[in-house]
């Protein structure tokens, strides 16, 4: 499978090119970067610290995608939009890793995902679905006193909150109280705040240094409380689950898939 990696200079970037490395099944076809970055037309190889691979970070996002299999993309909401209109024109894999997305940019990736295979998730790794599958399973199991909160930390240079995956645990544990995560949300409290709503999933966000992701849901009732938590150490636990997907997505009918389907989570 030939895959394209976008946001090459980037830190997910490097992982991804270092994940395809490791491996004979796929190859990188071409390492894409945004027009003005002063990556282009360095060595994506040398970028990401695994020497020469004589694949030169370009701009050219058609003369890259039209004659590859798929696009590996953890950049922005408005890239990662722009990749997926020109990916449902060609009909290639498309995974996003990507964060941040609005309603609105989730409405357009749908669309583009009824010509395109999309696998988009907020987190790649298996130990985060896993971890997912788990909420969900202690939020229905649990009775509704017990409040649900969720705490993240990332490193300094991280532009969103709440990440991507406490989004995503905040989803799962929704699902398993059957109720809708957006009427629910707190999604951050400062000065005279007032109790704390009934059935309410809070988020909490803390940045600095360099934390690559660590995740707790809290589900505390009244004279206990337990923690679930995943702990990110390395980025190319991201990666690999990228690669997986693009591999699971190739050659499947076109739709939105998350990494739960591709780890077969859902089954
Ligand atoms: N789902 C998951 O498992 C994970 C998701 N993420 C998410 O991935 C995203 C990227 O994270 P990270 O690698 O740390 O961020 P970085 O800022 O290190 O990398 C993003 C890269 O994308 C580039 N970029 C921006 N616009 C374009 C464009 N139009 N075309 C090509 N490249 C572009 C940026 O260039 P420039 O800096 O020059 O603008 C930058 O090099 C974030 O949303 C993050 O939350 C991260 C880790 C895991
Ligand atoms: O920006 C990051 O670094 C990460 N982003 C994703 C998120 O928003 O959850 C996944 C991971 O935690 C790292």
């Amino acid at each position: 499978m030939k895959l394209v990696v976008a946001g090459a200079g980037g830190r997910m970037g490097g992982a991804l090119i270092r994940a395809i490395a490791e491996r004979d099944d796929i190859v990188l076809h071409a390492a894409i970067e945004r027009s003005g970055s002063p990556a282009i037309g360095e060595d994506s190889g040398e970028r990401a610290g695994i020497g020469r691979n004589e694949i030169a970070i370009t701009d050219d996002v058609e003369g890259a995608l039209s004659s590859a299999d798929g696009l590996l993309d953890f950049t922005t909401p408005e890239a990662s939009l722009a990749f997926a209109r020109t990916l449902a024109e060609l009909g290639r894999v498309h995974v996003i890793g990507t964060t941040g997305f609005d309603e609105t940019h989730e409405k357009a990736l749908a669309v583009a995902a009824e010509r395109a295979v999309i696998v988009k998730s907020g987190n790649m790794s298996l130990g985060v679905n896993l971890l997912a599958a788990m909420v969900r399973r202690a939020a229905s199991a649990l009775p509704e006193s017990f409040d649900i909160e969720v705490l993240e930390m990332h490193h300094k240079h991280k532009v969103d909150a709440p990440s991507g995956t406490a989004l995503l645990l905040g989803e799962a544990a929704a699902e398993g109280r059957k109720i809708v995560l957006s009427e629910n949300a707190v999604r951050s409290r400062d000065g005279h705040t007032g109790p704390r709503p009934e059935g309410a999933i809070g988020f909490a966000t803390l940045r600095g240094g360099s934390v690559v992701g660590d995740h707790s849901v809290i589900l505390a009732g009244a004279g206990e409380r337990i923690t679930l938590s995943h702990h990110a150490e390395d980025r190319a636990i991201f990666a690999r689950g990228a690669v997986a997907a693009a591999l699971w997505g190739h050659g499947r009918q076109p739709g939105l898939y998350s990494m739960a389907d591709v780890l077969g989570l859902n089954d």
